[in-house]
């Protein structure tokens, strides 16, 4: 089965790098001549030389060909992509984390037209997959045959696939610790401490456990590397941009817009998921304030601190 990466940003490319390490892949980006060139994406993963397997195009109907296809582009952009690509026959894994602003929608539910839709998530940073060291995902799809080939096809000896069926509570643990790592970069940023980093992530997980359980999500999928493992990375390491992001609101500084910051559009998505479905997101909804300029990060803390007392 071929395989080819939608999207050359760090993740997309990441996965391609090691794919190609054990047989072909092809990987398609918008803006990829300088990668043809160098055989290495310099803007997102320098110094990481792409495998001979690796081929680079830029031609999308020759991708598009391929037997099964890895969504890596930004959650905002996978509704746009599928709207104006005819995915039918094909199957297709969403790399990207995130709710879509427009239609509320997680990447399974965008994907529909395909034949077949996955997703694959869990802790991992691409600069740690692209450098060979070990990671574990989440893949998940809901026809157990086409999970168990995906498994096949995309583990690596550096990256191990375990799989699930439950698609939805892999997605929505995925996309919601984002926001709470955004969270957490403020605390630190602005020298809150350890302790009320560890009581913003524990009551982060409540949260994006009811979010999940209000979906039908199981719970044990929460506990996995989808949901508290992503959790844990995401809001403990500076490589992530979530939490750079949150670093730098916390401490009163400029971020660059351009960087993908996934949270930040998840956030504002899911005020209208706990309006719709009437949750308490007590924390989701402060970041979300925090992310537009709403509240600063003292004004946040006072909003959240100043809640009723309730039992755990
Ligand atoms: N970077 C990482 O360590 C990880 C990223 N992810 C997820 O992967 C997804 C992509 O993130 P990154 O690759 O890190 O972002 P990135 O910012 O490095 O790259 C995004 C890429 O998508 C391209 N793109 C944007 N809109 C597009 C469109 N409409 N059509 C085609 N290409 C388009 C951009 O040109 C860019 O090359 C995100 O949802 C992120 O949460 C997941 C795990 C790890
Ligand atoms: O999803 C990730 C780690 O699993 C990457 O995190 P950031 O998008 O915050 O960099």
């Amino acid at each position: 089965m071929s395989v080819a990466v939608i999207g050359a940003g760090a993740f997309g490319t990441a996965l391609a790098i090691t794919l190609g390490r054990q047989g072909p892949v092809t990987l398609w980006g918008r803006d990829v001549a300088g990668m043809q060139a160098e055989r290495q994406n310099p803007r997102r993963l320098p110094d990481v030389h792409f495998p001979d397997d690796l081929t680079v195009s830029t031609q999308l109907e020759t991708a598009l060909a391929a037997d099964i296809l890895l969504m890596a582009v930004p959650m905002q952009a996978l509704a746009g992509f599928v709207s104006s690509h005819d995915l039918s026959g094909k199957t297709v894994v969403a790399c990207c984390k995130g709710i879509d602003l427009n239609t509320g929608f997680g990447p399974a539910k965008i994907l529909e037209t395909a034949q077949h839709a996955a997703v694959l998530t869990g802790p991992s940073f691409a600069a740690d997959i692209a450098r060979g060291l070990p990671t574990a995902l989440t893949l998940a799809c809901s026809q157990d045959a086409v999970a168990r080939d995906l498994q096949a096809q995309l583990s690596t000896p550096t990256l191990r696939l375990y799989r699930s069926a439950d698609v939805i509570g892999a997605e929505l643990g995925g996309a919601l610790k984002n926001v709470i790592a955004i969270g957490c970069g403020a605390v630190m940023g602005a020298g809150l401490g350890h302790s009320a980093r560890a009581a913003l992530m524990t009551r982060g997980f409540a949260e994006m456990q009811r979010v999940a359980g209000a979906y039908g999500a199981q719970a044990d999928t929460l506990m996995g590397l989808s949901g508290l493992g992503d959790l844990t990375l995401t809001c403990t390491s500076d490589q992530s941009r979530n939490y750079q992001l949150g670093l730098a609101l916390g401490a009163g500084r400029a971020f660059d817009a351009s960087v993908t910051v996934e949270g930040a559009a998840t956030a504002q998505a899911l005020r209208r998921v706990a309006a719709d479905r009437k949750l308490d997101l007590p924390i989701c909804g402060t970041v979300a304030d925090l992310v537009d300029g709403h509240v600063d990060i003292k004004g946040a803390m006072d909003l959240l601190l100043g809640r009723p007392l309730k039992e755990e």
